[in-house]
């Protein structure tokens, strides 16, 4: 089993956002913007849910390895860091999803 975390991948992200390098993805796709960032994460989440409906285990790990990169990636774009998304679901394990959604304020 890696030893290899989410907060490892988004430092490397981090790192490759201000980078000049020329090899490399992460530079390449925020070069072109939060919209495609964000259609590049939703279509990795459509292929993930297709993986799953099909029951196939070894595409869903790919595809959700790619989820979760592109998912970093518009986090970062978005100034929002995995600390943070950590914290609003530390925040939430003293209730149950049942009573979170019962506290939202009503539409
Ligand atoms: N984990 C990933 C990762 N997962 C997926 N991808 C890329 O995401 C892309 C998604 O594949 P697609 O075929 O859907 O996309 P595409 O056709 O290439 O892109 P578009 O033409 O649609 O824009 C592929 O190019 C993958 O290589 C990733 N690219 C980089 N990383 C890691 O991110 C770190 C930084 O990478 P670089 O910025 O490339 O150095 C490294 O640790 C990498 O291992």
């Amino acid at each position: 089993m890696s030893n290899f975390t989410l907060s490892d991948l988004e430092s490397i992200i981090a790192q490759r956002a201000n980078s000049e390098d020329e090899m490399s993805y992460t530079r390449k796709l925020m070069g072109k913007g939060i919209g495609k960032c964000a259609q590049k994460l939703g279509e990795e989440a459509v292929e993930t849910v297709i993986a799953a409906m099909q029951d196939d285990k070894a595409e869903v790990t790919t595809e959700t390895a790619d989820l979760l990169y592109h998912l970093l990636v518009v986090l970062k774009m978005s100034d929002v860091s995995l600390n943070d998304v950590m914290d609003e679901l530390a925040r939430r394990t003293g209730q149950t999803g049942l009573q979170e959604k019962a506290s939202r304020p009503a539409d």
